[in-house]
């Protein structure tokens, strides 16, 4: 019997576009039906052998009816690369509109295009309902919804959906037992599309355009191994996945002769010369059969290039069979980690500005670039660190951190020491050294850091601080030398206060890996008080505070929600500060001040009796040196006026 599928999608044009892109695959192994999350219930769901949810947000709208018969995957979706070619088209610098369904697809594909290094267009959302359109526009791009491209524009690129990508095709074809060389096909299409553009004629078009990181984006987004070598064997570009299956250990891969990394190939590099050929030959690795096609291009520039492709199915000498691809038991959840360190994706946030921070961070990781993190404690600066490591070439060679807050001046001489032989620099050579509060350094310690950077040892450093480590080097407290030279790039993570949005989200991620349930919602859990007082709290723990308390609540034991009493003591004290010491009068100066900073007496009673407030002069002036004494307000006994304090700010 064939096996069954339901795409649940949120829009309609989705829906259609992704369906036949399916069904183009899966069409003759897997009946598929085709859904809006709207129409779907619990019943249906259950109905299907896997459900294939095209977006986060269409599985968000069906959560609640979640149950544990239903197998089900989110679908990460791409570009069709096909399409690219046409955005090209469109003069560099152009003012662009991009056009989607909603205000959320329309930035997200902004995002995605800039990601994949389309850099020279200034893209400006439009969707339904964002207002009017600018006539100044002349182009728009549209991923399948030319309905509602504003009408004037003359020149519309429709480069389609979003398709699911290589591996959304190859966890499908795993769950349902199928060939991978379903996914195979995809991914042999994905590099033909790859090798149309490496062939792009437009002399201008490759001039002005970051083709190098658009064809970079397509050769990581493919999830077997590709390296692209020239006509002397040098590597151009290589992917993780080559780097990983032919357990490459040398560090720096571009620049370096293919035949210096795997050696191996030299015969079948050698044996195929003829331009634009392709060859598939299974060659002897380590301990493994490996199925390697060529394939000889001719660029633009008319360079002689030659890709090369590993087969999705690795054979090792001791086994009898080829085993391929492990399938996977269970509820498919592709938001499970699975290895030890973090990737780019277990940084979570729909902050606007933390995602351009993101983006840059993930160029970054593809350069050898020293980094330093500049954020508070507890804003996943680790986890950035850790993610540039595992998406840059370094990735197969250790990643070694040495907490400096936490060390003595001695032993953090001995972990930057090389000559000592179990130091961290050691032990981090070929890879990244994550050096945490770098700020902590003593000045002779600053200067061995200094001769680190000078000496041949192979090492990325990417430092991070919570302190502002320009002031320092201002100040003298820090070497400027060093400050520069670590901070060939930089990045700024954002305090949880200045991005509420992102609360709700962290909590839900924290609870759901903790309480190992996938579609596990704060309603479920919080009372409605206890959530308003999470949504009002400053958070100075940040995402690590945030991640304790969801530790912390699974701790206490609890048959009803969990309301303002389950906080931890410390949180509990801090409220109860607030309810023994503040009158309502005081709590309306406190805001008054916060509004209207370095307001005078006066200014003050005036703002307070606007208010409705009867008040008189000596009781403002008694109440404000109340607060003054408390810490709460400041009071600038020259200038006169007063300010509120950052306790006094906690207050609020
Ligand atoms: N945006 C985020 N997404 C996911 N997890 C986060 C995020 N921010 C913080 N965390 C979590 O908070 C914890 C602390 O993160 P991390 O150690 O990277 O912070 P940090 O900025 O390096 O802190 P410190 O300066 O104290 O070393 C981690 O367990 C991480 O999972």
């Amino acid at each position: 019997m064939k096996k069954t599928m339901l795409l649940v999608s949120s829009s309609p044009s989705t829906s259609v576009g992704l369906r036949s892109y399916l069904t183009h695959i899966f069409g003759r192994y897997i009946k598929l039906e085709a859904r809006l999350a709207d129409d779907v219930t619990s019943e249906l769901m259950e109905q299907f052998d896997l459900v294939l949810f095209a977006s986060k947000g269409a599985a968000r709208a069906l959560e609640t009816s979640m149950t544990p018969k239903i197998h089900f995957l989110i679908c990460i979706r791409t570009f069709n690369f096909t399409y690219l070619n046409k955005i090209l088209s469109i003069p560099p610098n152009s003012d662009v509109y991009l056009v989607n369904d909603s205000e959320k697809t329309t930035k997200s594909a902004i995002r995605l295009l800039s990601t994949y290094g389309f850099s020279q267009y200034h893209f400006v959302p439009y969707y339904p309902g964002c207002g009017e359109a600018d006539y100044s526009i002349q182009y728009a791009v549209t991923l399948g919804e030319e309905r509602y491209v504003p009408r004037h524009i003359p020149n519309v690129m429709d480069i389609g959906v979003r398709v699911a990508d290589v591996s959304t095709i190859a966890e499908i074809a795993s769950f349902f037992n199928l060939s991978m060389s379903i996914a195979d096909v995809v991914t042999q299409n994905y590099l033909n599309q790859f090798v149309q553009l490496l062939k792009m004629s437009n002399y201008q078009v490759r001039q002005t355009t970051n083709m190098n990181f658009i064809t970079q984006s397509i050769i990581h987004n493919i999830d077997i191994g590709v390296c692209m070598v020239n006509k002397e064997h040098v590597i151009i570009m290589v992917n993780n996945p080559f780097v990983k299956e032919l357990e490459i250990q040398k560090p720096h891969l571009v620049g370096v002769s293919i035949l210096e990394a795997v050696p191996e190939f030299e015969e079948i590099l050698k044996k195929h010369q003829e331009p634009e050929s392709l060859t598939t030959e299974i060659i002897r690795h380590e301990s493994k059969k490996v199925m390697v096609t060529l394939q000889k291009i001719r660029d633009a520039n008319h360079e002689d290039l030659t890709l090369i492709h590993l087969g999705r199915r690795m054979i090792r000498e001791d086994s009898a069979e080829d085993n391929g691809l492990q399938i996977r038991d269970g509820v498919l959840n592709p938001e499970q980690k699975t290895e030890t360190w973090y990737q780019f994706r277990d940084y979570r946030s729909e902050n606007t500005q933390v995602l351009r921070m993101l983006e840059m961070a993930k160029r970054i990781s593809l350069t050898d670039y020293r980094v330093l993190i500049q954020g508070e404690t507890g804003t996943g600066k680790e986890v950035l660190a850790q993610a540039i490591h595992n998406n840059s070439s370094r990735c197969r060679n250790a990643f070694v951190k040495v907490n400096l807050s936490a060390m003595s001046e001695l032993q953090a001489a001995k972990e930057l020491d090389t000559a000592e032989e179990n130091s961290a620099a050691r032990h981090a050579q070929g890879g990244t050294l994550y050096l945490d509060g770098i700020h902590n350094l003593t000045q002779d310690l600053q200067r061995v850091t200094l001769g680190l950077l000078d000496s041949p040892f192979n090492v990325r450093l990417i430092a991070s601080t919570d302190q502002n480590l320009y002031e320092m080097s201002r100040e003298g407290l820090f070497l400027r030398e060093l400050f520069y030279r670590m901070n060939e790039v930089s990045l700024a993570t954002l305090p949880v206060r200045e991005r509420l949005e992102d609360v709700p989200l962290l909590f839900e991620y924290f609870m759901r890996n903790i309480y190992n349930t996938p579609s596990l919602t704060w309603r479920e859990l919080f009372s409605d008080g206890l959530w308003e007082f999470l949504m009002g709290y400053c958070w100075p723990g940040n995402g690590k505070e945030i991640e304790n308390l969801c530790k912390y609540f699974y701790c206490v034991k609890s048959d009803r929600k969990l309301t303002e009493r389950d906080l931890p003591p410390y949180i509990l004290s801090q409220i109860r500060e607030n309810e023994e010491h503040l009158s309502p009068l005081e709590r309306q100066v406190l805001i008054a001040l916060s509004q209207n900073p370095k307001k005078g007496r006066a200014a003050l009673l005036r703002i307070v009796r606007e208010q409705g407030v009867d008040v008189t002069e000596g009781k403002i002036r008694r109440l404000l040196q109340d607060l003054s004494d408390r810490g709460l307000v400041r009071t600038n006994r020259t200038k006169g006026g007063c300010e509120i304090t950052g306790k006094g700010e906690t207050f609020l």
